[in-house]
């Protein structure tokens, strides 16, 4: 055991920061025998000194800006758990690579967005940069990909990568409950986010998706290349219809990589009941990859909230603190490749459409026809609903055939009398 601790600087004391800070607390025997030295804080920084987070702070160094810590001599790695993809969180970074430490974050719009940038600097000045937290939170999927399955190519990985939205769509499932009662408590349990859009817009899930991209196929990060939708328009009917169909909806990011070039999408499902992401509920997070030799791996655990967040963030810690660096993606940066972006329109897929229509003579007929149109091969359909001022849904699934196709059968659609409100579409998983 090395007589020399590790010296940690955390920056943010939120939902995380306080995590890690009760971890090392309850842990720390445990964690110094495995890293093979004592893990310490030496500094933190947050807005608020005064709030009452549950820990003792008094014993640490506290800096009013958050930038000063990159630059303390007592410092060997800083541990940046505040948030945005730009800001004091980017600045920060930045510093601290360069003046030589490493560098941990749970951050993964930063991540999605400078990845590339950081990793290059911090190979540029010989130090660790690590990120398990930022995709699927406790889950270590990016130490599963990046080293475990590193001898694999791998063709395609697929997750639930947000708590807060599965949380959501399986209490609705489970409970019947209404969108906003069960987003106001995935916020009061602390695992959406500060501002819930990029949880239900599906960005978050887009962030971590562009991550997980990267490691599993070694190509560069490309968050603007990732098709997002969010959960928003999912209402309690289409939630039933997917059960009465044998599916459950889920959002899904789906990356994958071919001849044709990097296909990257969020968006919600029906995932059929018996997929191994069908069964995933609450705020579990679950990624399936694929690899060449080693087939199928499933990751799946808690994907946000203190104790998991925090697993991951000194996870990585002990890491640094055994002298284990590597690179950030799994190769150097230069060696990444810029994949070409897939036609979405050219993935085959059958899906989902979901129509709340007027209820009288002919309007079967159109949806049909814009169908016919658009080249969509119905599946199956189905019309429910009293005929009230409200409108009736119209259920339909497809044969497998070109993303394009059901897009084209939508434009045909657009602007018509008898739809009232926007048309759902959800690719199927089976
Ligand atoms: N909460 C989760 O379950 C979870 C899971 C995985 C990843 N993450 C990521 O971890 C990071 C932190 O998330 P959180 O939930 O703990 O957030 P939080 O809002 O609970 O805490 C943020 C902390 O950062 C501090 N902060 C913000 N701006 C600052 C500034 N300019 N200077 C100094 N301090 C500042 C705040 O005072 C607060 O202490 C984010 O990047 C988030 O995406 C969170
Ligand atoms: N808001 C995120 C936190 C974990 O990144 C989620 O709900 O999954």
């Amino acid at each position: 055991m090395s007589s020399e601790p590790l010296r940690v600087a955390l920056a943010g004391l939120g939902t995380v920061g306080a995590g890690v800070v009760k971890l090392l607390d309850a842990n720390r025997d445990l964690i110094a025998r495995r890293a093979g030295r004592t893990i310490e804080v030496a500094a933190v920084s947050a807005r608020d000194r005064a709030r009452d987070r549950g820990v003792d702070l008094a014993r640490f160094a506290w800096t009013d800006d958050v930038a000063d810590l990159a630059g303390r001599d007592d410092v060997d790695v800083v541990v940046e758990l505040i948030g945005g993809s730009d800001g004091p969180a980017l600045t920060l970074a930045r510093r601290a690579i360069a003046a030589g430490k490493g560098f941990v974050t749970a951050n993964k719009a930063m991540i999605a967005h400078h990845g590339a940038e950081l990793a290059e600097a911090a190979e540029a000045a010989g130090v660790a940069l690590k990120f398990e937290a930022a995709v699927a939170g406790g889950v270590p999927v990016i130490k599963g990909l990046r080293e475990g399955a590193a001898a694999n190519a791998i063709a395609q990985v697929d997750g639930i990568l947000n708590g807060t939205c599965n949380y959501i769509l399986s209490e609705m499932e489970a409970k019947g409950s209404d969108f906003a009662d069960v987003l106001a408590e995935a916020q009061r349990l602390g695992f959406a986010e500060a501002d819930p859009s990029f949880d239900i817009d599906g960005v978050d899930a887009a962030h971590k998706l562009a991550i997980l991209a990267t490691v599993a196929f070694g190509t560069r990060p490309d968050f603007d290349g990732v098709e997002v939708r969010g959960i928003r328009d999912v209402v309690a009917g289409d939630i039933a219809e997917a059960a009465a169909l044998g599916y459950r909806v889920r959002l899904i990011g789906v990356a994958a990589a071919d001849a044709h070039g990097l296909y990257q999408r969020v968006t919600p499902c029906l995932v059929r009941e018996g997929h191994p992401l069908a069964r995933v509920t609450g705020a579990t997070n679950a990624v399936v990859a694929e690899g060449d030799f080693v087939g199928r791996l499933l990751f799946e655990g808690r994907g946000a909230g203190e104790g998991p967040t925090a697993s991951a963030v000194v996870a990585d810690l002990i890491d640094i603190a055994r002298g284990i660096g590597g690179t950030a993606f799994g190769m150097p940066v230069a060696s990444l490749s810029a994949a070409a972006r897939a036609d979405p329109g050219a993935r085959r897929e059958r899906a989902y459409l979901r129509f709340i229509v007027q209820d009288r003579a002919g309007v079967l007929a159109e949806l049909t026809a814009g169908m016919r149109d658009g080249g969509v091969s119905i599946e199956s359909m189905i019309q429910r609903g009293a005929g009230d001022s409200e409108g009736v849904l119209v259920a339909m699934t497809t044969h497998e055939g070109p993303a394009r196709a059901v897009a084209a059968a939508l434009e045909r659609l657009e602007g018509s009398a008898s739809l009232i409100g926007r048309p759902m579409v959800m690719p199927i998983v089976d």
